[in-house]
């Protein structure tokens, strides 16, 4: 019996070195609670988005936002700035802020806020979520919706009740875990297509979280559970190009939606202006958003959204340490100034049909 048991101790002693305590979810959420009037405007909002997705709302959906959030003072500047933004286009375009506390790494780097809050590698995830759910609740309570990636599907317990919209990112679509999590998200829940710009994994993806699921994970309290869900009607495919190119010109969005078509699914879906659809030049995006719009004009019905990376300043920072402020510490941004002045520049063109 002993010599089983060293055998367990021995085989559990694997890679992982030290073990912490978190706060349960819903301990979390009882902290910083949203309450009743919040919860309302949030549900409005997933309604607005699933309309706009559903083709019963004409207007431009508008993701935009840092591409990743890393300090609260400058995301809460940009959030007021866009919330001012949001009211003056709400006759033609719905705006969402991208809060992005997690960055999913192509190999390694910064994890995001909730990972990393303090940017020192010291991974004071307690203090992460806590600091994560401080800022998004802030940011919902200036009015705006907000759109997250779900990167670890434990984030969405901490961080889901304040989401107006969640993407599954390229690096996770193809993952059954992910889309397990999905079928039991509340949100409408963008699929982005692969890194290598296939978008079939993505469409795989949409029949499989419209499913219901009975999956591992936790409840509430934090205790392992086995969780049943019911399935998500409102998922969608999000283009941003791939390995070869972009994927946000006219014969690739026409392709997309024959694909969709094909499969019975929502043809309706959302570009990416930024990623492998800029280049990863943030300054191209205004290029590849007027692209779209001129698509849209010229009768493409089925692009329901875009979304910017966008900060209160252009680029990215740079290596030499010091931390610059609105500046994005992941990839580049359009800065606030260009953001604002595409946006205004092009409320002409998204005028909707009264
Ligand atoms: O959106 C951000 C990045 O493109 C994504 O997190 C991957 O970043 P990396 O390739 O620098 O790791
Ligand atoms: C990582 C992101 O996008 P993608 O999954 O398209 O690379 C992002 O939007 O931050």
């Amino acid at each position: 019996m002993q010599q089983l048991h060293n055998a367990a101790t021995e085989l559990k002693s694997d890679n992982v070195r030290r073990s912490l305590p978190l706060p349960s979810p819903a301990t979390l959420r009882e902290r910083l609670p949203v309450d009743h009037s919040l919860a309302q405007q949030i549900a409005g909002h997933r309604q607005i988005i699933r309309n706009i997705l559903n083709g019963e709302d004409p207007r431009l959906l508008i993701i935009t936002g840092p591409c990743s959030l890393h300090d609260p003072k400058s995301a809460l500047e940009y959030g007021h700035k866009l919330a001012e933004l949001a009211t003056t286009l709400a006759d033609r375009a719905f705006i969402v802020m991208r809060a992005y506390v997690e960055k999913p790494r192509t190999t390694v780097g910064w994890k995001g806020m909730l990972y990393d809050p303090h940017l020192d590698g010291s991974h004071d995830m307690a203090t992460g979520l806590t600091v994560s759910r401080h800022l998004l609740l802030d940011l919902a309570k200036l009015g705006l919706p907000l759109a997250t990636e779900l990167l670890h599907p434990m984030a969405a317990d901490y961080l889901g009740d304040l989401l107006s919209w969640a993407a599954i990112g390229a690096r996770t679509t193809e993952s059954q875990v992910h889309r397990e999590m999905v079928s039991g998200l509340a949100m409408p829940v963008g699929f982005k297509n692969g890194t290598d710009g296939s978008i079939d994994v993505a469409c795989d993806a949409m029949g499989s979280a419209s499913h219901p699921h009975s999956h591992l994970g936790v409840d509430e309290d934090g205790r392992a559970a086995l969780l049943q869900t019911a399935g998500n009607p409102d998922t969608h495919l999000v283009l941003r190009g791939g390995h070869d190119g972009p994927n946000y010109d006219a014969a690739s969005v026409d392709q997309a939606v024959s694909e969709l078509l094909k499969r019975g699914q929502n043809p309706r879906l959302i570009v990416d202006c930024s990623h492998a659809n800029s280049g990863k030049d943030p300054l191209q995006q205004p290029a590849v958003m007027r692209n779209l719009l001129a698509q849209r004009d010229e009768g493409q019905s089925h692009i329901a959204g875009v979304m910017l990376e966008s900060h209160l300043q252009d680029g990215r920072q740079g290596q030499d340490g010091e931390l610059a402020y609105g500046l994005s510490i992941t990839d580049g941004c359009l800065g606030w100034d260009k953001t604002c002045a595409l946006l205004e520049g092009l409320s002409g063109e998204l005028k909707v049909e009264s």
